[in-house]
């Protein structure tokens, strides 16, 4: 709850998305005019699941919108794991390509590992190489990835200075869990992951200032879990039945029960229009500093 007694504060990640987007455009004119250098993101798409091809079409309108150049490349479903590894060689070696990005999932056949670990760690604007993760929990200058990035933004627009504050995150994934938890120690914060075999997680989560949820659960945090005043960021995308909208229907919902938690929390990310919207504004973000950093340009700071 608020301190003037109201229902939390619900942070609107799809403004902040459209504002963090606006000010990449104006650094990408910048490099433009000054440098000549337009950043050059590659997305890799295999197969057809829908969910991807509308994420994908997404990434490339949103490239273009910042000005900078977008490489689609639609490779059918039996593409072999040899031949994907051989099209991200190709990019890595591509000097107009500043940015590399593999859609996930990829089709059964293909280790998404391998995928990972042969983007250039330089091009990898998703952040989850190991040598990305490694300079993110050594403190070096590296590529975040872009769920993790979007929260940390979106948690410092609530509150600027988060040293010393509590923070829980729920979920250790590679993709959420882990670099999120680094960057909130990186702000300072006193961070505890907790994870499904956490015990009492309902008392440990009731202990955070700042509460981040990525289990992949829909509604597992429930609202007596959130401590009164506490920021909730809600990373969770779960599709569940809505018999309400009509059979066969489905909604999108958190990690949170959002209902419950709004009554407690002093500020809370919706599912959607929260996490989700962040996460193609932070990628474009990546791809405008590795642009600079091979271009060896200063990249911009405190986007
Ligand atoms: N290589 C990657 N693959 C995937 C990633 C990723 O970051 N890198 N993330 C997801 C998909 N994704 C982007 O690729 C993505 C998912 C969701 C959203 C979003 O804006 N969600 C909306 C709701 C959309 C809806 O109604 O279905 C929201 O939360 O408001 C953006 C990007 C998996 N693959
Ligand atoms: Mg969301």
């Amino acid at each position: 709850m608020t301190e003037d007694g109201m229902t939390a504060r619900i942070i609107d990640g799809k403004a902040y998305a459209a504002g963090l987007r606006g000010r990449i455009g104006d650094h990408v004119a910048r490099l433009q005019k000054d440098h000549g250098l337009t950043p050059g993101l590659a997305v890799v798409l295999v197969g057809n699941d829908p969910a991807s091809e509308v994420y994908v079409r997404n990434k490339g309108i949103a490239t273009k919108e910042v000005g900078m150049n977008s490489f689609e490349f639609k490779l059918p479903a039996d593409t072999s794991e040899e031949d994907l590894l051989a099209k991200v060689r190709e990019l890595n070696a591509d000097p107009s390509v500043h940015g590399i990005l593999v859609q996930f999932p990829v089709p059964d056949q293909i280790s998404q590992q391998k995928v990972i670990d042969t983007i250039s760690p330089d091009k990898d604007v998703d952040g989850l190489h190991p040598v990305n993760a490694g300079r993110l929990a050594s403190g070096l200058d590296g590529l975040v990835s872009c769920t993790p990035l979007g929260c940390l933004m979106l948690i410092k627009d609530v509150m600027a200075d988060i040293a010393g504050k509590n923070a829980v995150v729920i979920g250790r994934s590679n993709l959420v869990g882990k670099p999120v938890a680094q960057l909130l120690l990186k702000e300072n914060c006193t961070v505890t992951i907790a994870h499904s075999r956490t015990a009492d997680l309902a008392k440990v989560a009731a202990s955070a200032d700042i509460l981040v949820a990525a289990v992949g659960r829909a509604k597992m945090v429930k609202g007596d879990w959130v401590k009164p005043g506490a920021i909730v960021i809600d990373v969770g995308m779960n599709r569940i039945p809505a018999p309400e909208k009509g059979e066969g229907k489905t909604r999108l919902v958190g990690d949170v029960d959002f209902e419950a938690a709004k009554e407690v929390a002093g500020a809370i990310t919706p599912v959607p229009g929260g996490v989700g919207p962040m996460t193609i504004a932070c990628l474009l973000h990546n791809t405008l500093i590795a642009a600079c950093r091979q271009a060896g340009i200063a990249a911009p700071e405190g986007l």
